[in-house]
């Protein structure tokens, strides 16, 4: 009987651990329910919550969900107390339950079932509309399936939309389906199609990631010629799992990608999606590990052709997701008639005051941790964007220090200028880019579905100290890509601009201690690493050196 208890501490969460609902859930050592039929009592109920919130406090809600709803009743011994308790109500619970469902339209329990697990009793007009600007993108990863093959077996039923708008302006259910002209092998569905039970997904033959997302491994466009990857910031892993579904779709070289995380928590997470995703042959996964630690010159990474780098950020283009749990909590304001504020006829009438009609409290759950993003910042932005640039801009300049890298894409999903075109200016700026000859992608240059996008980078004066040549300026700003949420477009808020350079046969030195004290600023930690990594660029190009001076004698 503890299950109601545990499951109601879950939800109430006082000790406010951080992660989604099942990271708490399956990371809690003392439960005397297992996880999953605690998971499974809280996604059930919360289906419900619209209509018992209404009826019950919320260890009831949650009591009188199996007392009324479940197949098998409320899960505990018939003597024990909350058992008792909730079954000595059930004739008025029954009888207000009814009520309920004839107050909703529903002529039987049948029809209001399938209504609840549509998700029909949480849309209202406006509900459609705000939901649906963000669709369900479902990337069908090629590692395992094809798109043809997903349309005929998990979208079979499903009709073929001309446009986005379609599928906007669609019924949250709606069986409809739009296929991206930018991104291949990405389809998007309505909102509130649930795909989380499909074999599919269960399988990882497709994965749910938002078109911007998808953005940065489709413009390194990669290509058999590129060698290895690394993805220096990975979890959870939908870019990396991008990444290998690319490569495994190209005839060839055997390429593989080094996939980073430094957060040993979020780096399980990398696993289990990698694995998933049947990756693991092409994913090599450096857990637990620190990308800036990542030596430029080891052997390891010796064929790196190409890097992604999707650093932490402020996560201020994130859009509220559909997929989470929400339990509508029961209102518990003294006298207030709940069962009469329900139904459809929320709106307050004026003078009235017996028909209160508050907007309904909800408890927002994430299910997954599989959010690529941070935290949104709240207060203190300006300082906190310094320290994330500053972070960034590191990030990214250690990355140009990879001898025969010649592609890099830098993401975030922030809609800051800081963290976006700053960061991208300063890079350019730096004496690392300018030594390897870092180039930003022009737009020209840019794979079809990435040029064809019309957001493009913005300027804002007075954000960054660096000079900027004007004709530059242009170039760069409209070589950078931009996604905006809450447009028609339903994308999160995005930034994406790769970089690159002609091939380089031999490495070139860096000069003493240029890159590291320009872009440093507040990365005392790194200076070792840094001062390795010199020492290692010497031996290459003095090993170099000796091998030329060989060959010269091989030669003569
Ligand atoms: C924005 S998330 C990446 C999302 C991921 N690219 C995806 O699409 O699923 C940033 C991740 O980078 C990790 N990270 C930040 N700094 C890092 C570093 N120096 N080395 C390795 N991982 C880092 C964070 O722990 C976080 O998991």
């Amino acid at each position: 009987m503890s299950l109601y208890y545990e499951a109601a501490a879950i939800l109430a969460n006082t000790e406010n651990t951080g992660g989604s609902l099942k990271s708490r859930l399956f990371t809690k050592k003392d439960l005397k329910s297992t996880p999953g039929q605690i998971f499974a009592l809280i996604a059930e109920a919360s289906k419900w919550s619209i209509v018992l919130k209404d009826l019950t406090p919320i260890l009831a809600l949650l009591l009188s969900h199996d007392l009324l709803i479940a197949k098998s009743g409320v899960a505990a011994p018939a003597t024990h107390v909350l058992k008792l308790a909730i079954t000595r109500h059930k004739a008025r619970l029954s009888a207000e339950f009814t009520k309920a469902r004839i107050r909703y339209g529903h002529a039987t329990l049948a029809a209001f079932k399938e209504a609840v697990s549509n998700g029909e009793l949480e849309e209202d007009e406006n509900d459609v509309k705000k939901a649906n600007r963000h669709p369900r993108w479902v990337r069908v990863n090629t590692i395992k399936t094809t798109l043809d093959s997903q349309l005929k077996t998990t979208f079979a039923g499903f009709e073929k939309a001309d446009s986005l708008a379609d599928v906007l302006s669609a019924r949250g259910t709606s069986k409809i389906y739009f296929q991206d002209p930018n991104i291949p092998n990405l389809l998007a569905l309505p909102s509130r199609i649930n795909l989380s039970r499909s074999s599919a997904y269960i399988d990882g033959q497709i994965i749910f990631q938002d078109k911007a997302s998808c953005f940065p491994a489709c413009l390194l466009d990669l290509s058999s010629t590129d060698g290895n990857v690394i993805d220096g910031c990975a979890a959870p892993g939908n870019k990396t799992t991008h990444l290998a579904a690319i490569l495994s779709d190209q005839v060839g070289e055997d390429q593989k990608v080094f996939a980073f995380e430094r957060d040993k928590v979020r780096t399980v997470t990398l696993r289990k999606m990698v694995k998933l995703a049947a990756a693991d042959s092409i994913v090599s996964i450096k857990g637990d590990s620190d990308f800036l630690a990542a030596k430029p010159y080891s052997d390891e990474f010796a064929k790196i052709g190409a890097i992604l780098l999707d650093p932490s950020c402020s996560g201020s283009g994130i859009v509220g997701r559909d997929d989470g749990i929400r339990i509508y909590l029961p209102i518990s304001k003294p006298g207030a008639s709940n069962v009469q504020s329900s139904g459809k006829n929320k709106k307050r009438k004026r003078g009235d005051e017996t028909v209160k009609a508050p907007e309904p409290e909800t408890l927002d759950l994430d299910l997954h941790d599989s959010t690529p993003e941070e935290t949104p910042v709240v207060d203190k932005l300006a300082e906190r964007l310094t320290t994330l640039s500053n972070f960034q801009l590191h990030i990214l300049t250690h990355a140009m220090r990879f001898p025969s890298a010649q592609k890099i894409t830098y993401s975030t999903c922030s809609i800051h200028f800081e963290e976006n075109e700053g960061v991208v200016f300063q890079a350019l700026a730096s004496s690392i880019a300018k030594q390897r000859g870092w180039k930003i992608l022009t737009r020209q240059h840019q794979v079809e579905g990435m040029r064809l996008w019309n957001r493009r980078g913005v300027w804002e004066d007075d954000k960054i100290s660096t000079t900027i040549d004007e004709e530059q300026k242009e170039e760069v700003v409209d070589a950078c890509i931009r996604c905006h949420k809450g447009t028609d477009e339903g994308t999160m808020g995005f930034f994406v601009a790769a970089f690159v350079r002609e091939a380089v046969e031999e490495p070139v030195k860096v000069a003493e201690g240029a890159a590291d004290h320009e872009e440093g600023g507040g990365f005392g930690h790194d200076d070792e690493n840094n001062a390795a990594d010199k020492a290692q660029t010497k031996a290459a190009v003095s090993k170099n050196s000796k091998k030329k001076k060989k060959q010269k004698t091989v030669a003569g």
